[in-house]
């Protein structure tokens, strides 16, 4: 046990912090301009760090929402930031801060929190699951035509970055959400302020106006003249489209676009119809399928109870949370809730294996085969799977 303590940071710290996180990337400190801005996307009171008594770990915290299937939002903590400075690493500060925030969390009502981790064997033990996954594709421009039944209605407007950054904060925020979607905070939309300028090509944005007004929006840019082979690719920041015709209309622009070879449409959700939409399903390439959000199940009766479930026979989950003991217990799932039951479980999993199976992401089932849920009733998996399955796939689209 290495002698350190941990405490939330002054605003006058906020750099120190950043500085050891861009270090522990390998990348070098912002400069004054950078940190002008990079320093807006730090929540006041939301940075904790280690101390011994140099600053020799951190992790960051901001407050938003995340949608639960059905609809509902409940409140949520954006996880990012983290760090442990290279001669302190496998010491416990990791640990220790976690354990920290998820206190600080547990203590003020949050329901959740979320990251996107560096590495994968990280987070689980901490009580993260792999709630929401991503799949990355490539379309041809030059080949790809839309499909003569793909929606035609509406219009799109391109708006140059000052004009994007007033309107868009507001067509996200009336947008629907999947299950897994996260509200954005104004530390957000200036974190991604930030990365635009800084993108050396332009970034633009497209709003897509249907019947009742703006009804989806993509921000992009396009490879520099210098990119080598002469091929160029309009590379998608962001694409939330809140309707189908939305969709459609947004990738009627985006293969538009002139000089443009490719589109490259990174971490998308598993479900999205690009390949119906297309005239020829091969002009759209998968390129990798990859993580997405981590989750964590701070106050698991309030997340059990926040969404809805499918249609199928009551299903009684045992959860175990090391670190979070007040969720420990046994939890009666049904198409009309959950609350918690002294009934015997059919069903025992620990809190991570829940956060995978929260969003629908992973099936109760393949959990189960694959060892990491026991099952006492074995027809408990089938019903399970129904119970916490969704209509559409969990997706964030939100990365911090
Ligand atoms: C949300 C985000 O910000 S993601 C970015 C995370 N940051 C980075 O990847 C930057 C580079 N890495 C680091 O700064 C550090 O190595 C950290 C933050 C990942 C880990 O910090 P440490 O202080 O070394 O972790 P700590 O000693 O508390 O380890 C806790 C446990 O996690 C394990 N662990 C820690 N890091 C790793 C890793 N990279 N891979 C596998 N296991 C790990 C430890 O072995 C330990 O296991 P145990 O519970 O069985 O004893």
């Amino acid at each position: 046990m290495s002698d350190f303590e941990i405490r939330t940071l002054d605003p006058g710290e906020h750099r120190a912090a950043s500085n050891l996180f861009r270090g522990s990337l390998h990348v070098p400190p912002s400069d004054d301009a950078d940190w002008e801005r990079a320093s807006r996307a730090f929540q006041p009171g939301g940075t904790i760090g280690a101390f011994d008594p140099d600053l020799i770990g951190t992790a960051r915290s901001f407050d938003a929402e995340l949608t639960v299937p059905g609809g509902a939002r409940r409140p949520m903590a954006g996880v990012t930031g983290v760090a442990v400075r290279a001669d302190r690493t496998r010491r416990g500060v990791l640990r220790a801060l976690m354990a920290a925030q998820l206190e600080d969390f547990a203590g003020r009502g949050v329901v959740f929190a979320s990251l996107l981790a560096s590495e994968a064997p990280i987070y689980g033990r901490f009580g993260y699951g792999l709630a929401t996954r991503y799949r990355s594709y490539t379309v041809d421009r030059h080949r790809a035509r839309l499909h003569p039944g793909a929606p035609a209605t509406g219009e799109v407007q391109l708006l140059e970055l000052d004009d994007a950054l007033e309107v868009l904060p507001g067509v996200y925020e009336s947008l629907a959400r999947r299950p897994g979607a996260m509200s954005r905070p104004e530390v957000l939309w200036r974190l991604y302020e930030g990365q635009a300028r800084r993108n050396p090509q332009p970034v633009k944005a497209v709003v897509h106006h249907g019947p009742d007004g703006p009804d989806g929006f993509a921000t992009y840019f396009v490879d520099g003249l210098q990119a080598h082979p002469w091929t160029k690719s309009l590379r998608l920041v962001d694409l939330f489209p809140g309707t189908p015709a939305a969709f459609a209309g947004l990738w009627r622009f985006l293969l538009g676009v002139d000089l443009v070879d490719t589109v490259v449409a990174e971490a998308r959700p598993l479900d999205e119809p690009i390949e119906l939409i297309l005239a020829d399903h091969r002009r759209s390439t998968v390129d990798r399928i990859g993580d997405e959000h981590w989750v964590r199940l701070v106050d698991v009766p309030a997340a059990l109870a926040a969404r809805q479930y499918g249609g199928a026979e009551p299903v009684v989950v045992e959860v175990t949370d090391p670190l979070l003991p007040a969720n420990n217990g046994a939890y009666r799932i049904t198409p009309d809730g959950a609350e918690r039951t002294d009934e015997p479980a059919a069903l025992r999993l620990d809190v991570t294996a829940l956060a995978m199976v929260y969003l629908g992401t992973w099936r109760v089932s393949a959990l189960a085969e694959a060892g990491r849920i026991e099952v006492r009733d074995p027809a408990a998996p089938a019903a399970a799977d129904v119970l916490f399955g969704t209509r559409v796939a969990a997706w964030s689209g939100t990365h911090f």
